[in-house]
């Protein structure tokens, strides 16, 4: 497994845990759409996630979230190459781009990127030529559908087994179009096309996933899963969302996507001391 990520000339080391701060440039994202829209907010929120231990800091400008439809090459690049090229003298973290379009990705990498964060795992025409050319690190998570429809109604027959089954043919896919296995990560899509048992057996099966020999990003910081298995609406879910990021952490996890980053950090920190000192791995 690899230590360290070179997003783009800035090393992301891998030696413990790290929090990926969720930074959503959207009017419509489930958890904060529409606060941080345009460069000032973003460059203070981004700057407080690193204050607050974040590793990185993902930018995204289309939300994802069950029953979102997507917006334009031209809307997407409008909201999240200026808060790239305004963060990337601000902040001295790696920036991932969170998109599926290549050439946003492309835009993103000329613009400071230094990751990429593709929740479709690099299956739209031309990303994988896009996310090879950028040379940047390249996150490949599990979808089952697409956000539009990925909640209607989603069946597996074993799903740790077929995500991980799609997370090692797009491991292939990817390094037969040229991105060395140092540049990849996998990640199982929480909430992505999948019921809360889905998401409950990834979580706790989470090292079958890891056994890919590659980085687990993970993310289940305020989503429905806590909801609804809490009874939690969206202000509520801090509590569900820290215990979900530590046993993602517990389980293996090198990177967790979150918005309460310092909580977060907090959390990780502590399963990586008793990891380290528990002596039983
Ligand atoms: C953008 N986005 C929303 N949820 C996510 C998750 O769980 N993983 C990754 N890689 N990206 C996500």
């Amino acid at each position: 497994m690899i230590s360290s990520l070179d997003c783009g000339g800035r090393l992301l080391s891998l030696h413990r845990p790290r929090v990926m701060g969720v930074l959503n440039v959207t009017p419509d994202s489930f958890s904060d759409g529409g606060r941080f829209i345009g460069a000032p907010a973003a460059i203070e929120h981004a700057r407080a996630m690193q204050a607050a231990g974040a590793g990185i800091i993902d930018i995204g400008g289309e939300s994802t979230r069950p029953g979102s439809t997507g917006v334009s090459v031209q809307e997407e690049l409008d909201r999240v190459i200026p808060v790239i090229e305004a963060l990337k003298d601000r902040v001295d973290l790696p920036l991932s781009v969170d998109t599926s379009k290549p050439e946003v990705m492309r835009a993103a990498a000329a613009a400071g990127a230094g990751l990429i964060n593709d929740v479709m795992a690099l299956r739209r025409p031309g990303s994988l030529e896009a996310a090879r050319d950028t040379a940047l690190p390249v996150c490949l998570m599990h979808m089952q559908g697409t956000p539009a429809s990925m909640q209607d109604d989603p069946v597996y027959d074993d799903v740790v087994t077929e995500v991980r089954a799609f997370l090692e043919q797009r491991l292939d896919v990817a390094q037969r179009a040229g991105i060395p296995a140092s540049r990849l990560l996998v990640d199982p899509g929480f909430g992505f096309g999948k019921r809360d048992p889905h998401n409950a057996q990834l979580l706790a099966q989470l090292p079958v996933i890891g056994e890919l020999g590659f980085p687990v990003l993970t993310g289940l910081s305020r989503k429905s899963l806590v909801g609804r298995v809490l009874g939690r609406a969206l202000p509520d879910r801090l509590a569900g969302s820290i215990a979900a990021a530590a046993l993602a952490s517990w389980q293996g996890a090198a990177i967790v996507r979150a918005h309460d980053v310092a909580e977060t950090v907090d959390a990780v920190n502590l399963m990586e001391y008793v990891r380290a000192q528990g002596g039983n791995d």
